[in-house]
């Protein structure tokens, strides 16, 4: 019989590696590894481990994350696969990214890679909306693109969790205004922009839960298409998606950000009025989930050749359209 995997998740207490954990605990085809709390941070420990495992995911801080990849570098041949949950690695060359539905042949890239890079949260969306349009030629690469999204404050990790929880937070705050955003430059790569987006995003007194938006005037594209042409250009590019779904704006023009909390799904919808020439696309999904933990453990099935649930053992969507 074949070895069952080894997987050490580097920063397991963090906010994504205790999600990658609880979707990994139950899943008999992987088996877990783990440093002893007081050496979790010890050179040596995560070197030894590395030598042992064949898949060590990072759920570090960048500056730690870096130092991870030196450290599994050094081991020559016996390094193990990387799978880093940081913005340290997203637009490296040498890097695949691991966002499976970036084009067809994504999944194979990544289930071949060394070091495959997690995508960043607020990005997963976005790409997934504007990348098939570039691709069609429907948006000049150069379009002028903004970018207006809202997460919870798990978004922020343990220290933003922390101000949440002692209420030293505000209820919404606005961020990103200095424009160097760290998502910004794997948004513009995979989305095939050669303009430098416009990135407005948002903090709210919420835990989980994810919207990006970005609004169209229609009559500025390359080809003159209405709100169901995009509609339909975009379920026909995710047809068969596991986990991305475009789903119609039906309703009254509003939508929240928590229905797909615990899960590893995506909707995309679009919203417009094809009379006023305008329209706003809009993905919803966990930032912990698909945008997170989620998106790492389907890339961890990928790359182990493994069946994974990438949403939680029981899902908890937290409100009903
Ligand atoms: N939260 C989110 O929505 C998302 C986060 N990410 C990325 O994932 C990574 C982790 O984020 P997140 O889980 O939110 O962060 P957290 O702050 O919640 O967790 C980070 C973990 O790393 C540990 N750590 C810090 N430095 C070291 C070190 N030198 N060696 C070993 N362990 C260390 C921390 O331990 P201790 O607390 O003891 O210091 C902590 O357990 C970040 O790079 C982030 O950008 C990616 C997508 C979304
Ligand atoms: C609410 C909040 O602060 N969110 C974080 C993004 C989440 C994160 O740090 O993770 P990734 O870069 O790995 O996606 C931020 O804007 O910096």
């Amino acid at each position: 019989m074949a070895k069952t995997p080894t997987v050490f998740i580097d920063g397991e207490a963090g906010t994504t590696g205790l999600q990658i954990r609880e979707r990994l605990a139950a899943n008999p085809h992987v088996a877990l590894r783990s440093i002893a709390p007081d050496r979790r941070k010890d050179a040596g420990a995560r070197r030894e481990m590395m030598e042992e495992v064949d898949l060590v995911i990072l759920c570090l801080p960048d500056d730690a994350a870096k130092e991870s990849a030196a450290l599994a570098a050094s081991l020559g041949a016996k390094a193990p696969k990387l799978l880093d949950a940081s913005t340290a690695h997203r637009v490296d060359p040498t890097w695949a990214y691991g966002l499976a539905e970036l084009t067809p042949d994504q999944p194979a890239a990544i289930a071949a890679a060394q070091n495959v890079s997690n995508p960043g949260c607020y990005p997963t969306g976005a790409i997934l909306m504007l990348r098939p349009l570039v691709e069609a030629g429907i948006m000049a690469a150069d379009h002028p693109i903004t970018v207006n999204a809202v997460s919870g404050y798990t978004g922020g990790g343990k220290s933003m969790v922390a101000a949440y929880e002692a209420r030293t937070a505000p209820d919404f705050e606005m961020y990103g205004l200095g424009l160097h955003h760290k998502h910004l430059p794997e948004l513009q790569k995979y989305s095939l922009l050669s303009r430098r987006p416009i990135f407005v995003p948002a903090v709210a007194d919420y835990a989980q839960g994810m919207l990006d938006a970005i609004p169209l005037h229609l009559d500025m594209l390359e080809k003159r298409v209405t709100p169901a042409e995009i509609e339909a250009l975009l379920a026909a590019r995710y047809a068969g998606s596991e986990y991305v779904r475009v789903v119609p704006a039906e309703g009254n023009g509003k939508i929240e950000p928590q229905a797909l909390n615990g899960t590893n799904g995506l909707e995309i919808r679009v919203f417009g009025d094809a009379a006023l020439g305008q329209a706003v696309l809009v993905a919803r999904f966990d930032n912990l989930g698909k945008g997170a933990s989620g998106a790492a453990v389907q890339n961890l099935g990928l790359m182990l050749g493994i069946p994974v649930n990438a949403s939680l053992p029981v899902a908890t969507p937290h409100a009903a359209e």
